[in-house]
């Protein structure tokens, strides 16, 4: 029996894309869904082994939807990372002009992209939302809300749309990063090259709270390449965060800040230590080895069962 991978549809999405990078999804069932929280719903509910889903855009910073989802769905765990590049054009039903779009569909994290191209060649456009880039062009076929729509360029080698314009992506080199969440508790083993991602709330508001948080990995020589809040919802100025950091929870370093950050927090999600799309090897200073964490472990226990305090210099 084949594994089913859930993805954000329909196909020749750049979710799709992302999946096509996972080897031992290749063969199975793909499942189309339309949003982020039914492609987590499928992997809670074990009708899926693992979705894809966008979490991360260079130009527009973490993807909400899927953060929030993140955050309010236990018991998943992210098992790789996939970076795909994103640009679009705009495309609409054959007969149109660029003269005739008054209202554009779009998925909001590609609508966010083109925002420049879209306020200096249509600056009287409207907005509909779509629920993904291909969601956004067959909708043109579906209903006459939206004369145009963003859509990824190999879009019309499988529809009959017109392109209205090419690359209207406002930087060049957008690229998406998408995770591969499974439910599946057996982490991805070390490479030397990983990533760690957490969802941390700060104990109370008070002073310093943010700081004391971000010195349980600066202390640690673990490096963040992602930190973003989001509103924990129940009032206002409650905001719980969104951490990558570089290394696996079986290196020393990191594991010794996620004992940190348990003392310190009420609530850290783990959402799992997997290798980074680039495979670039984590880089730090050795006095932040693991080796340097054993022997430091090792002189205490030493203390507690009462060897003698020797210096290593003599
Ligand atoms: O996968 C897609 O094509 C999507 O619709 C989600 C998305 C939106 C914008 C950039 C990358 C992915």
């Amino acid at each position: 029996m084949s594994d089913t991978y859930s993805y954000l549809g329909p196909s020749g999405t750049f979710t799709e894309a992302a999946l096509a990078q996972v080897p031992e999804a290749q063969g199975q069932e793909w499942r189309s869904v339309n949003n982020v929280g039914e492609a987590l719903d499928d992997v809670v509910s074990g009708r899926s082994v693992a979705a894809m889903i966008a979490i991360e855009n260079s130009i527009e910073g973490g993807v909400t939807a899927t953060l929030d989802a993140l955050a309010r769905t236990p018991g998943l765990r992210i098992v790789g990372e996939y970076l795909v590049r994103v640009s679009f054009v705009l495309v609409a039903r054959p007969g149109t002009t660029l003269e005739d779009v008054r209202v554009v569909g779009a998925h909001p994290v590609a609508y966010a992209q083109c925002r420049q191209w879209l306020d200096a060649n249509l600056p009287t456009h409207g907005h509909i939302p779509a629920t993904s880039n291909v969601a956004a062009a067959l909708d043109l076929f579906a209903t006459d809300h939206a004369d145009a729509a963003l859509a990824p360029p190999a879009i019309v080698r499988h529809h009959d749309l017109v392109v209205l314009a090419e690359d209207v992506t406002d930087n060049a080199n957008s690229v998406t990063r998408f995770v591969l969440v499974s439910r599946s508790t057996r982490m991805p083993e070390p490479t030397g090259a990983d990533k760690t991602s957490l969802i941390v709330e700060l104990p109370d508001d008070r002073p310093g709270a943010l700081l004391e948080m971000l010195e349980q990995f600066s202390t640690r020589g673990v490096n963040l390449s992602l930190l973003q809040s989001r509103p924990i919802g129940d009032a206002l100025g409650r905001y719980r965060f969104v951490v990558d950091a570089d290394g696996h929870v079986r290196d020393e370093r990191v594991a010794d800040a996620l004992l940190g950050l348990r003392r310190f927090s009420p609530r850290i999600t783990f959402l799992g230590s997997y290798p980074r799309a680039d495979r670039a090897p984590v880089e730090y200073v050795s006095r932040y080895d693991d080796g340097v964490f054993v022997e430091a472990r090792d002189w205490l226990r030493g203390l507690i069962s009462g060897e003698p305090d020797v210096p290593e210099s003599l």
